[in-house]
C-alpha cells in the first residue's frame, strides 16, 4: 500500500489513532475529559476524582473515591534507595531531569511485572512524584531530609505542604486542584504520544512516563510556563511588556505560552487559570505580573491573533503562590502522568506498534569507498 501524503510537517492534520479518553477543539467549549467539559470538572471535581476518570473509566462514588484518596495519601513515602539516588543529584540540575531519574529509578525498585499491575503502578507513580521532587529540592536546596508521607487530603495541598513545610491556604490547595485537573489530559500531544510510542512496544509503564517526562520537558510544550516567567518577570509595566513584546514579534522570536497546535481561537483552560491568577494577584496585592500578563494577551491577540495557551496565566498564577519557577513544569508532569497512564492503557488494551514510514529524501544510489581511498 502507498503511504499517504502528509497533509504538513509534524504530523499535524494526521489522526494517528482512537482515544475514548479527550477531546480537543471539537465541542463547542473545546476540552472534554470522558465527555465532561473542562469547565465543569474545574468548578466541581477534585484532581484525583479526574485521575480516577480518566484511569478507570466512570466518576467514583463517594465511598470509591474515600477509597481512592486513603489509597493515593498511603503511597507517598519514598524508598531508601530512591532517597539516596535524589541525593546525588546536583542543586542546579533541572527538576524536569530529578523528575525523569526519579521515574525511572522507581521502575528499577517497584518494576511493573506484568500489565496486571498498571494501576497499582500508576497510583504509586501519581502519589510519589511530589514527594520526588520536593525530596530532591528541599535536600538540595536547604539540606533537610524531608519526611513525605503527610495526611494531606490532596495531592496539591500535599506538594505544596512539602515544598515550604506548611500547610497551604485553602485558596492556595484550591488552584493547585484547578492547575492539576486542567493539565491532566490533552489527547495526543507531544508527551502522549511519546507514551504511546513506548507502549506499542510493550515496554514497561516507567519507561513510558520516563519517555514523556522527556518530552514535556521541551519549551515548545510542558517547559512553555517557566519560560513565560522567565520572560514576564522581566517587565514592570504593561507599557514595557508591550514595548518589549512588539521588538520580540518583530525580530520573529518565539513567545512562549501563546499559540497551540490545535486549537485556533482559544485554549479553554486559559480563562480559567486567567481567573484564578487573578485572585491571586488580588490576594498578594500584586500590581505588575498580573496587569502585564494581560497586556501581552492584548498584544498577542492585537497583533498576530495568537491567544494563551494553558501555560501563559499559570506561570503568574504559581509565581503568585512562591512556587520556585524551575518548579512550574514538574507540577505539569505530576498531573500528566494520570493522562499519560489511562493512555498508556488504552495503547495496551488495542495494540499494534506504532511505526509510521518517512519519505526518503537521500541520494538514490552511493559508492563505497575504501577507508584508505576517503579523503
Ligand atoms: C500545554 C502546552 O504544551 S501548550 C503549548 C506550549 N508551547 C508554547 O507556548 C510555545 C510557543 N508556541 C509555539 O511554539 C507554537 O504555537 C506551538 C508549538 C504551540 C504550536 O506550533 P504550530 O502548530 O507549528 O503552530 P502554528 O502552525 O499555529 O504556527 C503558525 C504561525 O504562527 C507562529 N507562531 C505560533 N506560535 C507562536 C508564538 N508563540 N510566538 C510567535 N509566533 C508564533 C509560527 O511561527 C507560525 O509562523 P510561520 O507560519 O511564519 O512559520
Ligand atoms: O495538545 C498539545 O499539543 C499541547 C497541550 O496543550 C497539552 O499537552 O496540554
Amino acid at each position: 500500500m502507498a503511504n499517504q501524503p502528509l497533509s504538513g510537517a509534524g504530523l499535524r492534520g494526521q489522526s494517528a489513532g482512537e482515544t475514548a479518553l479527550c477531546t480537543v477543539g471539537k465541542t463547542g467549549s473545546g476540552l472534554t475529559y470522558r465527555g465532561f467539559d473542562i469547565e465543569t470538572l474545574a468548578e466541581k471535581a477534585t484532581f484525583e476524582e479526574v485521575a480516577y476518570l480518566l484511569l478507570k473509566g466512570a466518576l467514583p462514588n463517594r465511598a470509591e473515591l474515600d477509597a481512592y484518596h486513603a489509597k493515593l495519601q498511603s503511597l507517598r513515602g519514598l524508598p531508601e534507595a530512591l532517597k539516596t539516588v535524589l541525593e546525588q543529584i546536583p542543586k542546579d540540575a533541572h527538576p524536569m531531569d530529578v523528575m525523569r531519574t526519579g521515574t525511572s529509578m522507581l521502575g528499577n525498585l517497584e518494576t511493573e511485572e506484568s500489565f496486571e499491575q498498571q494501576e497499582d503502578a500508576t497510583d504509586r507513580l501519581l502519589a510519589v512524584l511530589p514527594s520526588i521532587i520536593c525530596y530532591w529540592y528541599r535536600f538540595s536546596h536547604d539540606g533537610v531530609r524531608i519526611e513525605t508521607q503527610t495526611d494531606d487530603d490532596s495531592i496539591g495541598a500535599h506538594f505544596l505542604h512539602l515544598l515550604r513545610d506548611e500547610r497551604p491556604s485553602q485558596l492556595h490547595a484550591d488552584v493547585m486542584n484547578v492547575s492539576l485537573i486542567l493539565y491532566a489530559e490533552h489527547e495526543f500531544n507531544a508527551s502522549t504520544f511519546t507514551a504511546r510510542v513506548c507502549a506499542s512496544t510493550l515496554s514497561d509503564i516507567h519507561s513510558c512516563v520516563t519517555g514523556a517526562i522527556g518530552s514535556l520537558r521541551g519549551p515548545l510544550h510542558g517547559g512553555a510556563n517557566e519560560a513565560a516567567m522567565a520572560m514576564i518577570e522581566n517587565w514592570s509595566s504593561p507599557d514595557e511588556a508591550e514595548r518589549e513584546m512588539l521588538g520580540m514579534l518583530e525580530r520573529k522570536e518565539k513567545i512562549m505560552g501563546f499559540g497551540h497546535a490545535i486549537y485556533r481561537e482559544s485554549d479553554p483552560r486559559n480563562a480559567i487559570i486567567k481567573q484564578w491568577s487573578k485572585r491571586l494577584a488580588d490576594d498578594v496585592g500584586d500590581d505588575v505580573l498580573y496587569p502585564v500578563s494581560v497586556r501581552c494577551e492584548e498584544v498577542m491577540w492585537r497583533e498576530k491573533k495568537l491567544f494563551c495557551n494553558a501555560d501563559f496565566f499559570h506561570a503568574s498564577a504559581y509565581h503568585f503562590m512562591d512556587i520556585p519557577t524551575k518548579l512550574f513544569t514538574p507540577i505539569f508532569v505530576m498531573s500528566r502522568v494520570s493522562g499519560w497512564a489511562a493512555h498508556i492503557f488504552e495503547q495496551r488494551a488495542k495494540n499494534r506498534i506504532i511505526r509510521p514510514s518517512a519519505d526518503y529524501v537521500g541520494p538514490e544510489k552511493s559508492e563505497w569507498v575504501p577507508i584508505e581511498a576517503r579523503e
